[in-house]
This record gives C-alpha cells, structure tokens and sequence, in this order.
C-alpha cells in the first residue's frame, strides 16, 4: 500500500478519440526516483498518456492511480503535486514573465508569497538557467522560444512536483541548455520526484533516462533499463521495420557527388546588427547545415535567406550565375522556388482553426484557382494522398482540425507542404522538431533524393547528432556571425561542440559531453 502512494499505476488504460483509438490497453508502473522516458512514433499514445496522467483527459476505461488517487481534472492532479511541461510552449503573450511562472499557484499559496518576492524568484531562476538577466515585467510576447520554454520549465518546477511530466520539453532547446535541464532533472530525481520524458531526441534520452518504456499504437510493447537502453533497441521496438537500417549515419555514410552551378547565394550578409558580413553560396545538389548556440543568429540566417527576413546589410540572390535574381521579399522566395519550413509550428506553421487538409493546401490555393475563383480541391487532394503516404502522416479524416493530430504529425503536415510545392531550394528550421526517429531518417532520405535531384538544402538543428553523415557542410554561427563552416568530412560531434563554443580549434579542448545515467 505504501509503494502504491509513492507510484503512479496505469492499468489497462484505453482511450479513443472518434475513430482513433490512441490508447489501447495501456499498462505501466512509474516509480519515485527514476527518469522514465515514454518512447514511441507519432501517434503512438504519447501524449494522450501524459494528458491522462495530468487530469487534462480523462481514459475511457482502466484504472490510475496517481499516489493512490484518481486525478479527474488538472487542478486534481497538481495537487497531488503533478507538474506537466506540455509540447506546445504555452505561455499567456501578453502577460509578464513573473506572472507566467506563477502562473497556476493556487490562491493560498499566491496570498502567502509578496508579488517583490515572486519577481525576485523569477529573476533568479531564469538567470540560473539561461544564464541571462530577464527583467521580470518584460511581455513574454518580446521573448524568444527558447526563453519562453524556460519560462514554462520554471512555472514546473516552482511547484515543487512530485512528479514531473515533460512533453518534448527540450525540443526548443539548444545542447548547452538541454544539459542544464538535464542537471535540474536529475536534482529532481535525487529528491524522489517521479520524472517523466516524452522525446523523439533519442541521443539526448539515452543519457538522461534510467527506464524506458516503448509505446507502439497505444500499446506497451516493451521496457528497457538502463544500459539496455540504445537507440537500436529503441528503434527495434518502436518499429520493427526499421530496425535493420543502422542508425542514421549508418545509413548515409555513403558519399554523395554534387557539383551544380551555384543556386543560392549570400554576399557581404549581415543578419545582426554588428554582425560579421558573411558570403555563402549553395550549389545544387548540397545539403548545408547550419547549427549555433542558441540566438547566435544561425535562425535569422535562415529567415534571410527564404526571404522572409531582409538582412542588414548585403543581399541573397537565388538562380545561376548571371541569371540570378535578389531574393529581399517572401514573394520573391516563393517566385525563385524557396520553400521554408519552421520547427515553431504554433508561431510559423500551423493554422489551428483550419482542417488538416487546408492547412496543407494554404501555399498551393493560388495555383488551383477554378474559372469562377473556386478552389479546384481535387488535384489539392490527390498532392496531398501522396505527401501523406511519403511521409507517414497518421490522422483521420482531412477535414478535421490539425490539432486533432500529434504534434509530430502536424509537423510531417507542414513538410509535406513545402514539398509539395516542387520547390529548388528547401530551407528548414529544426523541421524534425517533435518527428519520430522513423520519420526522421525518412526526412533525411527525402532530401538526400531533393538533393541528388538538383535541389539544395538549408537546414538547420541544434541537434548535432542529425548532421553526422547527412550535411555536405556545416556552417556554424555565433555571435550573430558565420563562425565556423566544417566540411562534411571533419564532421563529428567534437569538433561542432567546439565551433559552438567559439573554439576555432577542436584539437586543443575536450568536452565532457553528460555521462550516460
Ligand atoms: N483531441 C484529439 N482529437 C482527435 N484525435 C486525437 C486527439 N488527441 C490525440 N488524437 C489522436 O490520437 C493518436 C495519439 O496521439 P498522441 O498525441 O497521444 O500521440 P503521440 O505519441 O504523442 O505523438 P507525437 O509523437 O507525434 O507527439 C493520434 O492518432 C492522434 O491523432
């Protein structure tokens, strides 16, 4: 009975939405003291499992016990002291910092602490872990995605919780913050918090996690601990198919030729204000990389380049040399085949009252105009069946919202629009942000063939493990400018650590990447 009141059951737990049974059966034991990561595709019940687990939605049978209680709402289950970091970073705009974080208190609690109390709180755990000083009256609305994800980490862990839920919560992280969240989690778990991790970053997972379990069409099919836990093994349960494919450098350690004429180019670029005027140029076939710190100006390159940002100084112009034409609109982009693609679906991507179906059709309605200004939604549809067989996309019906779908499902929504544009030129912002580690390798596989086909790709991620064996090369920024590029050659996960760091030699320093458990 004890350890019932320290553990959280789940047996027997299904749950259907419509059609789609997103749980099916699900039984699972999460014990105090443990990270215990949740792994599965998209679509696999991740989610739905930590929305049950925090009283947001109730099974449609089964039995839970959250230390012994039954938690029917969300305000239930923070009091028994369930904190919940959900995928979307959910942040009131047009609210202050402090009052985001304290966001939730209950009254009593908010009564006893003074409003000078809280902000002084607020400045102090930000700093500690984005290392910035952050007035806590600023606007969330004036703070970047990583800051805002911070925010809502903080809001967690003010709550002092005995259980702890993170959905994707480090996905808008960079590397060096991630380790920090990694340090508070593991303070955490020390003090007997029951942690739990949903994440498709299986290398960052691999080093946090103490145990595993797979989720397959809401289903459990397996667990693993500690050292068992790999990413063939991962990958192995998570989906069977894929699991004789060698990781994803593996997989594309072959090399690739490319050697068309230039087709995107940067000269004398500055994408800050004091910046470092950069010159760049892409040829077709290539696959560039491009990763940084966080806010070091690598993401506003990308905007510059798909011409939705202008830049400060200098200009990009796409096409071959002497037919090359300035790309300083989104208009002139769209006109020289640049598709972009964001990882910040709810800020850049998403339309959440629009069904799933228009939200893929949004950048193709100009070409599909009828005679009387109708939209011919038939050659909308069949582009769409084929994007959604090539990547996977699982969901029910088309007309219904996409927020009815997981979020790496609405993400494979936005790349499959891009893609259906018959774009030259991709340029992608941690597209993978939230995608299963199938999809991603199907991701990487796509653009290599984008790429071999005379398409060039810019791609950022901050998750360095994707570049390995699939970027031609990596340009690496920091402090607003072009750091470092590394050829694809010299690419390992040293020597981008090191550019990132502002290290121009890799040789003469060593990290300590996190030791695993
Ligand atoms: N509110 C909803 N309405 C309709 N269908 C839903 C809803 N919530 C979830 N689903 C469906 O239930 C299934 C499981 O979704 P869930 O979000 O739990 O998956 P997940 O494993 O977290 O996926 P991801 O890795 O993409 O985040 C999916 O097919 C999804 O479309």
């Amino acid at each position: 009975m004890t350890e019932v009141r320290n553990e959280i059951v789940l047996q027997d737990i299904r749950k259907r939405f419509g059609e789609t049974i997103a749980l099916d059966g699900c039984s699972l034991t999460i014990k105090p003291g443990e990270v215990h990561a949740i792994v599965g595709e998209n679509g696999s019940g991740k989610s739905t499992l930590a929305k049950i687990l925090s009283g947001v939605v109730l099974p449609d049978s089964g039995t839970l016990s959250v230390f012994g209680q039954v938690p029917q709402t969300p305000m239930q289950a923070r009091r028994l002291g369930v904190a919940t970091i959900f995928q979307e970073v959910l942040v009131a705009e047009s609210l202050p910092v402090v009052d985001n974080i304290f966001a939730g208190s209950d009254s009593l609690w908010r009564r006893s602490r003074s409003r000078a109390i809280a902000r002084s709180q607020s400045r102090d755990i930000l700093q500690r872990f984005t290392g910035l000083d952050i007035d806590p009256d600023t606007l969330v609305r004036n703070l970047p995605l990583s800051v805002r994800q911070w925010i809502v980490i903080a809001r967690a862990l003010v709550a002092k919780p005995r259980m702890l839920i993170l959905d994707e919560s480090s996905a808008a992280l960079d590397l060096d913050a991630t380790a920090r969240l990694h340090a508070e989690i593991r303070k955490l778990r020390d003090d007997g918090c029951c942690v739990v991790i949903v994440t498709h970053r299986i290398a960052e997972l691999i080093r946090i996690t103490d145990r595993a379990t797979v989720l397959r069409d809401g289903s459990v099919v397996g667990q693993l601990i500690g050292s068992e836990i790999t990413e063939a093994s991962l990958i192995g349960l998570m989906s069977p198919k894929q699991s004789n494919t060698g990781s994803p450098q593996e997989r594309f350690a072959a090399q690739r030729r490319f050697g068309g004429g230039p087709i995107l180019s940067a000269s004398a670029v500055s994408v800050a204000i004091g910046a470092k005027p950069l010159d760049f140029v892409m040829s077709e076939g290539e696959i560039v990389g491009v990763t940084g710190l966080d806010g070091q100006g690598q993401a506003n390159f990308l905007r510059v380049a798909a011409g939705i940002l202008p830049p400060f100084a200098g200009e990009v112009t796409a096409g071959p040399v002497g037919r090359s034409v300035r790309v300083a609109t989104l208009n002139d982009a769209v006109n020289q085949g640049i598709a972009y693609v964001s990882g910040d679906r709810a800020r850049e991507g998403i339309f959440p009252n629009l069904s799933v179906l228009e939200n893929f059709s949004l950048a193709h309605y100009r070409r599909h105009f009828g005679e009387f200004g109708w939209i011919d939604w038939k050659p909308l549809k069949k582009a769409f069946a084929v994007e959604r067989t090539k990547l996977a996309i699982r969901m029910g019906q088309s007309s219904n919202r996409i927020t009815s779908l997981s979020g790496g499902n609405q993400q494979k929504v936005l790349i499959g629009r891009a893609l259906a544009r018959a774009p030259r030129i991709m340029v992608l912002d941690d597209p993978a942000r939230g995608v299963d580690v199938a999809t991603k390798r199907e991701l990487y596989a796509l653009l290599k063939d984008f790429a071999a086909a005379g398409g060039a790709v810019l791609y950022l991620s901050s998750e360095i493990e994707e570049f390995m064996g699939f970027a031609d090369r990596v340009l690496i920024f920091r402090d607003g400018s072009l750091f470092r590029t590394l050829p694809g050659g010299e690419l390992s996960e040293h020597a981008l650590l090191a550019g990132m760091f502002g290290h121009a030699d890799a040789s003469a320093i060593s990290f300590e990447l996190e030791a695993a458990h």
